[in-house]
Parts: structure tokens; C-alpha cells; sequence
């Protein structure tokens, strides 16, 4: 599903014409399957966002390839990597990033309005992802009145509203306590399970990385242990 080789990114940082390089990922390759979950550790700056954000397009490579169900995304320019991203990846983040001025439907609903879907379609697919989740009771609410837990349901109700093969979850239950953190690692392992779908989990905690099928350990930019076909 994903595939990357020899990807480097290096930043500039410093005032300026007093910048210094600071390289960042140095040579990660890496690959994803269909329906495999995938977790990416390391410790903080070891470079798991850069990577996920080189993955998703947020951001191009010095160099290196990334391609996502076969297609070379690395050279998008922006316009077609919203695109491509949209049809492709869901997110899921720490702070789980709802609109607060939105209800948890219409949270769940706005990916499918930016795609211009009819309204039927539209309340019958998140009705069915509210429930998959188990929030249909809580549709009305605001994020502000949800738990913690409650919200990152809502956040991967609408990761999922687009029908994405992959998933990226940037430290899912990083906000969460720990028996909430469970709901939520098994609430991913049955959506893997029961739809098929693909995930990458970045993460510094052995005990989310330990639900992936395969493990890829990031080191100051480079994959220490693992590698194409040898993940730990
Ligand atoms: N926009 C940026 N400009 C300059 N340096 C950056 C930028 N983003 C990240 N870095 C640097 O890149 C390195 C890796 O950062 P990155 O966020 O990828 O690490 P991480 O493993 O995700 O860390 P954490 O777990 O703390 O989020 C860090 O040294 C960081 O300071």
C-alpha cells in the first residue's frame, strides 16, 4: 500500500543567512501492506512526524520516493496532493482536532461536504460511522461536551467517513488515560479487522506500538532496527 525509499528531509534553522542544516530523515525506507497496521516508534524528535508528514504530502522530500497504492506522490504539487490526500488518507491526532463550533455529526459530516456529497448520502454514512463508533447518542453534542475518549471516537468516526484505504494516527491516545487508551487501541484493531483497513501509528509508546503487526523503530532520522521486509 505504502512504499518508501531512501527518503531524506533536511530542515534550515537559525536566523537568516545564519542557517544551519538540521537533517532530519536520514535515508528512512519503509513499506505498508494492505490492512497491516504499521507502528512507527521512537523517541520525541527522532523524526515519526516529519515521516508521517512526508507520507501524507504535508510536506515534499529532499529526496527520495513515496508512493501510496502505486502512485509516486513525492513530486504533487500541493493542489494534487489535497486531492490525492483526501481520496487516500484519514488522520486521527493526539488532540484529536474537531471543529469546536461543530456538533460530533457535523464534525463527521465535513470531509464528505468538502467532497461534495448529497445530503442523504451524506447522514446516511455518518449515522453508520457514529454507530460503528458507538457515539450515535452523543450526535448532537459539541467536542467540548464529549470525554476525551468520546473525542478521538468522533475523530476516527470522521477519518474513516471518506472510505480511505489508510489511516495515519499520530499519537492516537497520546492525550488519553490509560484504560481509555484501550477502548481505543481495540476499537482500532476491530476497525483493521472487520473493514480491512490499513493503519500507520506513530507513536513513543511501546504499549500502542505493541497492537501493529509490524514495527518500524526510528533513531535521530534512520530506522535502527527493522527495514524493508525486516520489521521488528
Ligand atoms: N518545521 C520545522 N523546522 C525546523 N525543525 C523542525 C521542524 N519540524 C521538526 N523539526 C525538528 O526535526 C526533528 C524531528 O522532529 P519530529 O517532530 O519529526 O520528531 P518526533 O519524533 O515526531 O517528535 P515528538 O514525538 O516529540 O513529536 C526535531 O529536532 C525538530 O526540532
Amino acid at each position: 500500500m505504502i512504499q518508501i525509499q531512501d527518503l531524506h528531509h533536511t530542515f534550515l534553522i537559525g536566523k537568516r543567512g545564519k542557517e544551519r542544516p538540521i537533517p532530519v530523515l536520514k535515508g528512512v525506507s519503509l513499506e505498508v501492506g494492505k490492512g497491516e497496521i504499521v507502528a512507527i516508534v521512537g523517541k520525541s524528535g527522532s523524526g515519526k512526524s516529519t515521516l508521517l508528514h512526508v507520507m501524507a504530502g504535508f510536506m515534499s522530500p529532499d529526496s527520495g520516493s513515496v508512493r501510496v497504492a502505486g502512485k509516486e506522490t513525492a513530486g504533487l504539487n500541493e493542489t494534487e496532493h489535497a486531492e490525492f490526500r483526501l481520496d487516500h488518507f484519514g488522520f486521527i491526532f493526539q488532540n484529536f482536532q474537531l471543529m469546536p463550533g461543530l456538533t460530533a455529526f457535523e464534525n463527521v459530516e465535513l470531509p464528505l461536504k468538502l467532497k461534495g456529497v448529497p445530503s442523504t448520502q451524506r447522514y446516511l454514512k455518518v449515522t453508520e460511522l457514529l454507530k460503528k463508533v458507538g457515539l450515535i447518542d452523543y450526535s448532537d453534542h459539541y467536542p467540548n461536551e464529549l470525554s476525551g475518549g468520546q473525542q478521538q471516537r468522533v475523530s476516527i468516526a470522521r477519518a474513516l467517513v471518506t472510505d480511505p484505504p489508510v489511516i495515519l494516527a499520530d499519537e492516537p491516545t497520546g492525550s488519553l488515560d490509560s484504560e481509555t487508551e484501550q477502548d481505543i487501541l481495540m476499537l482500532i484493531q476491530s476497525l483493521n479487522q472487520s473493514l480491512g483497513l490499513t493503519f500507520v501509528i506513530i507513536t513513543h509508546d511501546e504499549e500502542v506500538a505493541n497492537i501493529a503487526h509490524r514495527k518500524y523503530r526510528l533513531h535521530d532520522g534512520e530506522l535502527v532496527t527493522g527495514g524493508v521486509g525486516h520489521a521488528v
